[in-house]
Formats: structure tokens, sequence, C-alpha cells
């Protein structure tokens, strides 16, 4: 059963990872996609070649998403190219693992603006558009078990990924009334390039497996299917919610 035929789905830092996952598995199930990227050109365009090859449609459109016009120009782009826009999946994001004490100003700006800001534009962009269809929507967006846990050297980090489990409940309460909803997906530790220089460290990488009770770190495709599920109308009436998807590193205390 195709979960997402006829949708518009848009995804941001979909060039890799999460996102890039997010991308190919809404388009196994039936959507055109439209995906932002921030960097080269070849991954953006490999993960286009991938949806294509499935039969849908897909553009990449090139944007720092720290930038509020660049989430204007996302949905601008997808309109023009799919006439609509029925889901967002808020993914792109940063985590430059640093000491607390000594951590410099312009790593934590800018950790804030790519993680929380970014999504904070995104979500409204998507909104606005969806508001202005009139027919609903579904936005994703990517927070982290580090929303609910802290990390030594990511005390820049987990406070976005909060705000943007926070900033899911609120927009369900502003856009309910638009049958627009908003959950957020909470992904464990996940094999992707945002953590491939902190998990080359064997020791760590065993460490986090061990915390692991399904006895694995996550792939990107781990995400697709939740994603997937909340931005479909399986999810008609789930909003607010946050879904942890870490093989159950959250409630593995001893
Ligand atoms: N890998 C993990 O263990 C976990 C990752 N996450 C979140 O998942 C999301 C995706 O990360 P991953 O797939 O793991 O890593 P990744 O590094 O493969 O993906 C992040 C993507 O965001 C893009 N990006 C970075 N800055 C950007 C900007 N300013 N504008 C537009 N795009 C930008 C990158 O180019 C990249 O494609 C992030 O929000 C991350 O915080 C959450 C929990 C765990
Ligand atoms: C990048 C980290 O490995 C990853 O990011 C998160 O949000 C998770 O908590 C992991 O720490």
């Amino acid at each position: 059963m195709k979960l997402l035929e006829g949708k518009t789905v848009l995804v941001t830092g979909a060039s890799t990872g999460i996102g890039r996952a997010a991308a190919i598995g809404a388009a196994q199930h039936g959507a055109n996609v439209a995906i932002n990227y921030a960097n080269s050109d070849g991954p953006a365009q490999s993960c286009v070649a991938a949806i294509e090859a499935l039969g849908q449609r897909a553009i990449a459109v090139k944007g720092d998403v720290a930038d509020p016009q660049t989430a204007q120009d996302f949905v601008a782009r997808a309109v023009d190219a799919f006439g609509k826009v029925d889901v967002m999946v808020s993914n792109a994001g940063i985590c430059p693992f640093h000491a607390f004490l000594d951590m410099p100003v312009d790593v934590v700006e800018r950790t804030f603006r790519v993680n929380l800001h970014g999504a904070y534009f995104m979500v409204q962009a998507a909104a606005q558009q969806m508001v202005k269809q009139g027919h609903g929507g579904s936005i994703v967006a990517v927070s982290s078990i580090s929303a609910l846990v802290g990390g030594e050297y990511q005390t820049h980090y987990t406070p976005t990924k909060a705000g943007v489990h926070s900033l899911m409940q609120s927009t369900a309460i502003a856009l309910g009334k638009h049958n627009i909803r908003c959950n957020s997906v909470l992904p464990g530790t996940i094999l992707t390039e945002i953590n491939k220089d902190d998990l080359a460290d064997d020791e760590k990488r065993r460490y986090m497996e061990q915390r692991t009770p399904l006895g694995r770190l996550g792939a990107p495709e781990d995400l697709a299917g939740p994603i997937v599920f909340l931005a479909s109308d399986m999810a008609a009436y789930v909003t607010g919610a946050a879904l942890l998807v870490d093989g159950g590193m959250y409630v593995n205390l001893q």
C-alpha cells in the first residue's frame, strides 16, 4: 500500500543521511519530492536520480536553512514544480561536537540558527502555503532523543532539539484548526555523516551499541517508515506527538 500517493513532500537537508532516506521513502510511497540541500550538488542530484528511478518527480533546491528567505524560496519552487505542498519534513541539522567551557560563540550561534531558526522558518513557510491551499497538511520535524537527555559535548545542540520538539507542540495547536498536523521524530544514534568522526572512536561506538536494547545503532532508513507514517493519512488523528526511533536506547537505564 502506498501511503503518500499524489502528495508533494518537501524535505530539508536531504542530500545525505536521514533526509535522503526520508525523501526516497516518500517517493517509494508515491510522492513527488522537493529536496533542499546546502552544500555540493552531486549528492543532491544523486537523491533526485534515486527518486526519479522510482518513477516519481523530484527537484533539488540549494539554500542555507539558517536564512529565512531560503524557506520562502524552497516552498515557492516546490509549488512551481508540483502545484502544492502537502508535507514538510524539517530535517536539516548540524552537531559540531565541542566541550562546554570553551565553546566558541560562533559555534553556538550557528548551531542555533541552522537547527532551530531553520526549522522555525521552514515550518512557517510550509504552513503558510498549506493554509492558502485550504486542505490541511502534515509537518514532521526531525528532533532527537537529545530533546530528552543531555550530551557533554552537545550543550549547544541538545537545546535546539528540545526546541524543535517544543515547536511541533506549539504549532500543533496553532495549526490544528487548519487540519495541519505537526509531529516530531526523535532518532537515537543513527550512523550518518553528522557523527562519523565522533563514532570513529571504537570505544564510544561500542558503548552506544551496548546501550541499545535492539543491539545495533540505527541506519538512516530506520527513520523513513516512521516519517512516512506521520506524514500520511494513517496518522490522521496524530498531532503534537513525538515518536522515539532509537532502538530502545532512551529507556535503557540499567
Ligand atoms: N544521526 C543521528 O544520530 C541523529 C541525527 N538527528 C538529526 O537528524 C537530522 C539529519 O542528520 P543526519 O542525517 O544524521 O546527518 P547528515 O549530516 O547526513 O544530514 C544533515 C543534513 O543537513 C544538511 N544541512 C546542514 N546544514 C544545513 C543548512 N544550513 N541548510 C541546509 N541544509 C543543511 C547537511 O548538508 C546534511 O545533508 C539532523 O537534524 C540531526 O540533528 C537526530 C538524532 C540523531
Ligand atoms: C550527532 C549525534 O551522534 C546524535 O545526534 C543526536 O541527536 C543523538 O542524540 C546522537 O547523539
